[in-house]
């Protein structure tokens, strides 16, 4: 017996109805979606960092408390995989149909979310500074983007090397959820309005968004290996001054031709202007071109 395509519905981390592409087996309902090349499963850590079983029901309806950072990370798993595909052509995060794996309720009142080379990894938060950050769907685009990156152009996580990566993540994030804000769903829940990072104003959550305020940090966990979540709001904001004059629709092309044809793992700042530039000027000319290098020189960067 093997398990086959269903669909079923649950409720997310806001309570609110998602369907959902499940598979069935012995009268079992999995959160494993065979709809694409690679499968997409979801996994229940229920508190512990290290036994994640796949989460299950008995009939096809996720809708219990427990079951929702679940459905938001299965859901929002299948939304980027068809965004990658449908966008850039690129199947999941090798470009070879690689199954997506996630995984909810990761140790306890974890306040983070991250891709360890196999998985997706999401915390419940403690409640003041996040609510299960599989809730929303740019954190979803963030971790699947570091994905991305590591098989394309392999951004070494630090110093600016690392800044970038972070900083694509944030990019392909505005690019599933289109606004300037980085988490604002799970952030904070009982604070409305704010964010994680800001890529309009990356200053109004402490991160320089411009090379004279670049900060020197040392390589090292607690130096956030040379300020990666903090220097990335240079680069954020170089986004930031190109999708406000070009677009989404051209922006999303030239920056994914540059994370996938261009980018090298020691890559600096100046290495991501002239690829973006470069990336412009093969698809859409010297207009867009110029462009991107003005929003770059703009952040001091040349
Ligand atoms: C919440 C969090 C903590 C530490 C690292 C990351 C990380 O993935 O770099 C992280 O996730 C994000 O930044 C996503 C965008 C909200
Ligand atoms: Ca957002
Ligand atoms: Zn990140």
């Amino acid at each position: 017996i093997e398990k086959v395509a269903t669909t079923g519905y649950g409720y997310g981390n806001k309570g609110d109805y998602k369907s959902l592409n499940l598979s069935a087996e012995n009268g079992k309902y999995y959160l494993t979606d065979l709809t694409h090349t690679g499968d997409i499963e979801t996994y229940d850590a229920k508190n512990t960092e290290t036994n994640f079983t796949i989460m299950s029901d008995y009939d096809k309806a996720f809708t219990s408390t427990s079951q929702r950072a679940g459905v938001d990370a299965h859901y929002y798993a299948d939304q980027v995989y068809d965004y990658y595909k449908n966008t850039h052509n690129r199947d999941s995060y090798d470009g070879k149909g690689a199954p997506l794996y996630s995984v909810v309720h990761f140790g306890s009142n974890y306040n983070n979310a991250f891709w360890n080379g196999e998985a997706m990894f999401y915390g419940d938060g403690d409640g003041r500074t996040f609510s299960p950050l599989s809730g929303a769907n740019d954190v979803i685009a963030h971790e699947l983007t570091h994905a991305v990156t590591e098989h394309t152009a392999g951004l070494v996580y630090e110093n600016q090397p690392g800044a970038l990566n972070e900083s694509f993540s944030d990019v392909f994030g505005y690019f599933v959820d289109p606004d300037f804000l980085m988490g604002e769903d799970v952030y904070t829940p009982g604070v409305s309005g704010d964010a994680l990072r800001s890529m309009s104003n990356p200053e109004q959550y402490n991160q320089p968004a411009h090379m004279n305020q670049y900060r020197s940090l040392p390589n090292t966990n607690d130096g956030d290996h040379g300020g990666v979540h903090i220097n990335s709001g240079i680069p954020n904001k170089a986004f930031y001054n190109t999708v406000t004059v070009m677009g989404k629709q051209k922006a999303e092309k030239i920056y994914y031709r540059a994370l996938s044809y261009y980018l090298t793992p020691n890559a600096s700042f100046s290495d991501a202007r002239a690829a973006l530039i470069q990336s412009a000027q093969d698809l859409y000319g010297s207009t867009d071109a110029n462009t991107i290098a003005n929003a770059w020189s703009k952040v001091g960067v040349y």
